[in-house]
């Protein structure tokens, strides 16, 4: 049993330094528990704390600063832990802090850069590379992702449901046994035979997370997440099987109610976040007082989940995020006293081991036999019904190997049962009796034999003797050259078969086969095969839900998607990705090939040495001599050679498993964001499509939305100022405001945006009475010619979709608005306004 404190550590977010001088200071001199001090700055030292102290003090286990690395935090926080873990410990890791401070970076890591890969895809990597190490025991890894939204619990990983919403995911309920065991109903277990499983397995739940969220609930800040990893172990042979889980949790924003100021939904979730926090508080009061018998875990679904991590059975650790600025003051010290009181929970880990029932019924069941078997003996009660067909050839089997045994010592155990001891008997019998008959018939000839053999000389007995080893050793030899020249068959066949479903993947894998040394395995090729679409169920999911959404666009939205995308902040990052994963896979092809050159290499000088040893081999009989037991030096030569290739190989062989794990990595960070990215472009999407059923009879400047979620508030502001003017502008080239839609179900919620400008779809036209509807109709479709045509060649910066579908002028008039209003500069609109006028 280990006993152990809630390990404590502070991490603080990097900010923009200015916001932070003065703010806070890490004293480092007190080694074993430095101390973080946060200091009032006199404007929010008057009033704001009662007692108006103007600085605070908390200890912690390690202060991680603002340069803090993802690399550094995982080796001092969370490699400990997943040690533990491996020994068969439960432990938990959980992130505090208010919204954005950085749990979700430091627990799950950035989007952006390989290197910002947080503590869960670390800690993966760690246990796989430590299990793949242990070849002393049997490993099993589970994986299970939970949400947790207010109050009710979501699967992450249920990969039969599709999510679009939270409520597509299946609910997870807590259910307790009569020993307080908390059992998760509906929470799917995964099986993750490797790295790259478990990786896709989080890549998933990460996705579903994003995709399931609402625009009122804005991913983690709202919700508790827990990624657990399940582990078992046990000893080949043995019983006793080990069991040990770790929980990876990001909660919720830490931050008080009163200062988010929000109201409605978001009200209600702060609630429950609250209430959630306020409960977690709670327990960690009551735990941390002494002398409390009851602890309030079922208060809340995060309680109850996380009991054991909370002053049980469990080595936890917690971190504190903390985004030390100016404004964020109030938080931070609230996070680090609730830091402080987790100090106080004491855990009391155990092992958690078990006796494996089927390992434990076939010992019971022998310990039965046995049992009766001595019983047998001690009453002289013997059984009589005839031995079973199964129990005969038990015995048969027993004896042959008894007498094939060579060993002296070796015993017939049959037990003690006297029909079985009596069978051995009478098959021992039988056998000697058939051998005796055999001899009997062919005795004479041997007879003869004998008589006609001189007794051997000693010297010549030697001399057969020595010849009869060197037959020997040729016969091994050839028979060695036989069995490679077989390998290099089957190899050539199972390379070319290779070769051909490599050829029909289209893109060849730079993942070189196999391991000089050993069996000719594919770890690689096998491997990224598992990460392609097709062979991943997780990761093809998601990816034929993104590609999906694609196909189903229309042609004029999958231009303004185009348009979205390259506008979008995270395009950047995603070249930038792009460009990385490049030059990776052109490292890996180059390397993969430098590889095969040394497995050829490995296997020419391979082939050299047994050349080389056969001739030694054949000069030695051709010539009389004993083989010599040592290399000669050309044999050394060829040795050290070959040994120099091996370490070269191993070199590269490490260098690009490095990098396939970079690389798959990077493609799961790519697919997230292309998700992410069709994600937030729906939602735009539907909501423009409101907003322009919604304003359509009239649209005013104050209706206009942000056209780009994405677009920064300056660059929004820029797009922002429409005057009365460009108002004029838009009424003067276009036709005149009026009842856009005939008619009430033209106009449904539901429609999709294309539908609602049909173009066959007469518009009525108030104010241009001298036009004919034709004309106008034949106006508008010039004028969007003549626009997109000019979003083509980039003239114009933004566009939408139904712009391309509607002929009307209605769709014509609320898009051109729309275009208008992020024309910039100011006098470039002009000029365009004026072309449009123009081309109309
Ligand atoms: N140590 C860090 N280094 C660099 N960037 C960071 C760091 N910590 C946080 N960030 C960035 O700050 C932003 C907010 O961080 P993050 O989403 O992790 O906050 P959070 O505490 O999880 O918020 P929420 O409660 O909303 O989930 C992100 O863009 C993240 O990349």
């Amino acid at each position: 049993m280990v006993k152990q404190t809630i390990q404590i550590f502070a991490r603080v977010k990097p900010t923009v330094r200015k916001q932070q001088q003065g703010i806070y200071s890490i004293d480092e001199d007190e080694k074993l528990t430095p101390s973080l001090e946060i200091i009032l700055p006199r404007d929010l030292a008057d009033g704001f704390v009662n007692n108006k102290r103007e600085s605070y003090r908390f200890k912690f286990q390690r202060i991680f600063d603002q340069d803090a690395k993802q690399e550094t935090i995982f080796e001092n926080i969370a490699k400990p832990v997943a040690e533990s873990v491996l020994a068969g410990y439960n432990g938990t890791i959980f992130a505090y802090g208010q919204t954005g401070s950085g749990k979700t970076f430091t627990i799950t890591g950035g989007a952006e850069r390989y290197s910002d890969r947080g503590i869960i895809p670390r800690t993966l990597s760690y246990i796989f590379e430590q299990l793949q190490k242990d070849s002393s025991k049997i490993y099993t890894t589970h994986i299970s992702y939970l949400e947790i939204y207010n109050e009710c619990g979501y699967d992450l990983l249920d990969p039969r449901h599709e999510a679009s919403s939270l409520e597509d995911l299946p609910k997870v309920t807590v259910l307790e046994d009569p020993d307080q065991n908390i059992h998760l109903k509906n929470l799917s277990l995964h099986q993750a035979a490797t790295e790259e499983e478990a990786l896709n397995l989080l890549f998933l739940g990460d996705t579903n997370r994003m995709i399931a969220e609402t625009p009122m609930n804005q991913a983690s800040t709202r919700s508790h997440c827990i990624f657990t990893i399940h582990l078992s172990s046990k000893e080949p042979g043995s019983a006793t099987v080990r069991h040990a889980k770790l929980h990876l949790v990001d909660l919720a924003g830490s931050e008080r109610v009163a200062k988010t100021g929000v109201g409605g939904q978001l009200l209600t979730e702060a609630k429950y976040i609250n209430l959630s926090l306020h409960y977690l508080e709670q327990v960690i009061i009551a735990l941390s007082e002494k002398h409390r018998s009851h602890i309030p875990y079922r208060n809340s679904m995060m309680t109850s989940v996380l009991r054991d991590s909370l002053g049980g059975n469990c080595m936890t650790t917690m971190i504190a995020t903390l985004s030390l600025e100016k404004r964020n003051i109030d938080e931070s010290i609230s996070t680090c006293r609730f830091a402080q009181r987790v100090a106080l929970i004491k855990n009391e880990a155990v092992l958690n081991e078990e006796i494996d029932p089927k390992l434990m019924i076939i010992r019971l069941q022998k310990e039965i036999q046995e049992l009766k078997d001595e019983l047998a003996i001690v009453t002289g009660e013997q059984r009589t019904e005839a031995l079973t067909e199964a129990e005969l050839l038990q015995l048969e089997k027993l004896i042959t190997s008894f007498l094939e045994d060579q060993d002296p010592e070796s015993k017939l155990e049959v037990g003690t049962d006297m029909r079985k001891i009596h069978h051995c008997f009478h098959y021992l019998k039988k056998l000697l009796n058939d051998k005796k008959i055999h001899r009997q018939s062919t005795a004479p000839s041997e007879n003869k034999d004998q008589n006609c053999r001189e007794p051997l000389k000693e010297e010549e007995y030697k001399k057969l003797r020595d010849i009869l080893q060197q037959r020997d050793n040729e016969i091994n030899i050839l028979v060695n050259m036989l069995k490679k020249e077989k390998k290099k068959a089957q190899d050539a066949l199972h390379l070319s078969s290779v070769d051909r479903s490599q050829l029909s993947h289209g893109q060849s894998s730079p993942f070189p086969p196999g391991n000089p040394d050993g069996p000719k395995t594919l770890p690689f090729s096998a491997s990224t095969q598992a990460l392609d679409s097709s062979t991943s169920p997780y990761r093809s999911s998601l990816l034929h839900r993104k590609t999906g959404m694609r196909e189903e666009m229309s042609l004029g939205r999958q231009e303004a998607f185009e348009i979205f995308k390259r506008d979008h902040a995270d395009s950047v990052t995603i070249e930038d990705n792009k460009q990385i994963l490049k030059q990776r896979f052109a490292e890996a092809k180059a390397l993969g090939e430098s590889i095969n050159e040394a497995r050829s290499k490995i296997g020419r000088l391979k082939e050299e040495i047994t050349q080389r040893h056969v001739q030694q081999v054949a000069l030695g009989i051709s010539e009389n001599i004993p083989v010599p037991s040592m290399p000669d030096q050309l044999e050394e030569k060829l040795r050290s050679q070959l040994e120099e290739e091996k370490r070269r190989y191993k070199t590269m062989f490490a260098r690009l498993k490095a990098l396939k794990v970079e690389i798959e990595h990077l493609q799961l960070l790519m697919d997230k964001a292309k998700v992410k990215l069709q994600k937030e472009f729906e939602a735009w999407w539907a909501k423009e499509a409101t907003s322009l059923q919604v304003n359509s009879p009239a649209v005013t400047p104050s209706n206009h939305v942000k056209p780009f979620p994405q677009m920064s508030e300056a660059q929004h502001e820029r797009s922002q100022p429409l005057s009365n003017k460009s108002d004029v502008y838009a009424r003067k080239i276009l036709p005149s405001p009026g009842p856009l839609l005939h008619s009430q179900e033209q106009s449904s919620p539901g429609a999709p945006m294309e539908n609602r400008f049909p173009v066959s779809t007469p518009v009525h036209c108030g104010s241009k009475n001298g036009l004919q509807r034709a004309q106008l109709q034949q106006r508008s479709v010039d004028c969007w010619k003549q626009l997109v045509t000019w979003i083509r060649v980039g003239r114009l910066c933004f566009f939408k979709d139904g712009a391309l579908d509607a002929a009307s002028g209605a769709g014509a008039r609320l898009t051109v608005l729309s275009l208008l209003w992020v024309l910039e500069p100011w006098a470039a609109r002009q000029r365009r306004v004026l072309g449009v006028e123009r081309a109309l």
